[in-house]
């Protein structure tokens, strides 16, 4: 070993933790939808979670962003681990948590531009008023994002005769506007054809470079293209965790999700 090698300060090799839960459990009218769930995501880092229908997805998402308060647990947030139990929903997003549901949810009426101009200078939070000022900061910023989720062409285009597909990209765009730490992304690949499960994951992947990016799917093509490490839910718990080859081969696996 040189001597410069051994004193150099120590190489940052692990991602820093974002967020981590642990022994989270939330049951509703008796029944446990998340039992004792601990898990970690660092940033940057893309995270595909898997899992059969009632695994308790949507409801660990739901925790995250503050909907749904767990009975037990902790969930700690950043660099200084706050807590996210106490922070209400708007306060949970302007935090840095954006969240992507399968429906797309943009403004029909408005043009693909509007929608990011709004989006930009939204205040984060889910309900907050949104406001704008045309700045030329602001024009070069939509151009960016519109790149970004490949809108460029269609910037004055009214999004409510987008595919459905270029709609969910011009969603994640108005997430990615709010510089989100975490995104929270549901079913992206659901109803889109080949060629845009394709472009979607491109864009996940690249946005995940900067960010932490949880995406929930189903398609287990997909999941394989994202390339990352997987979780696989279930009976609101950890069952396996690993890169896809691994939690695939998992027994259990196959028994509960893939072997249907
Ligand atoms: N508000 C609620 N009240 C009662 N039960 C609920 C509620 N929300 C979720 N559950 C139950 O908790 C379990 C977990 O549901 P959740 O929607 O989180 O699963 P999921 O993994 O997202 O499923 P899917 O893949 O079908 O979307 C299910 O059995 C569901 O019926």
């Amino acid at each position: 070993m040189s001597l410069d090698t051994a004193t150099a300060a120590p190489k940052k090799t692990r991602k820093s933790t974002l967020l981590e839960l642990s022994g989270v459990s939330v049951s509703f009218d008796g029944f446990k939808a998340i039992n004792n769930l601990s898990f970690q995501i660092g940033e940057p880092e893309m995270r595909a979670i898997i899992g059969p229908n009632g695994a308790g997805k949507t409801t660990f998402m739901d925790i995250i962003t503050g909907k749904t308060k767990p009975d037990e647990g902790r969930v700690l947030w950043g660099d200084d681990g706050i807590s996210l139990l106490g922070l209400s929903e708007s306060r949970i997003a302007r935090a840095g948590v954006g969240r992507k549901f399968q429906k797309p949810t943009v403004f029909e009426a408005q043009t693909v531009r509007e929608n990011l101009a709004m989006a930009l200078k939204a205040p984060r939070g889910p309900f907050d008023v949104l406001f704008h000022k045309k700045t030329r900061a602001g024009a070069e910023k939509i151009e960016a994002l519109a790149a970004q989720i490949g809108l460029l062409e269609q910037l004055p285009r009214i999004a409510g005769e987008l595919s459905h597909g270029q709609k969910q990209w011009l969603e994640i765009g108005m997430l990615l506007a709010q510089e989100p730490r975490l995104l929270l992304v549901d079913e992206p690949a659901a109803g889109m054809t080949p060629a845009e499960r394709e472009k979607t994951t491109e864009m996940l992947v690249e946005a995940a470079k900067t960010r932490a990016v949880v995406v929930v799917e189903h398609d287990m093509e997909f999941v394989r293209r994202l390339n990352c490490r997987v979780t696989v839910l279930n009976e609101g718990s950890v069952l396996a965790e690993g890169s896809i080859d691994h939690v695939t081969s998992d027994p259990q696996v196959i028994e509960v999700y893939l072997g249907r």
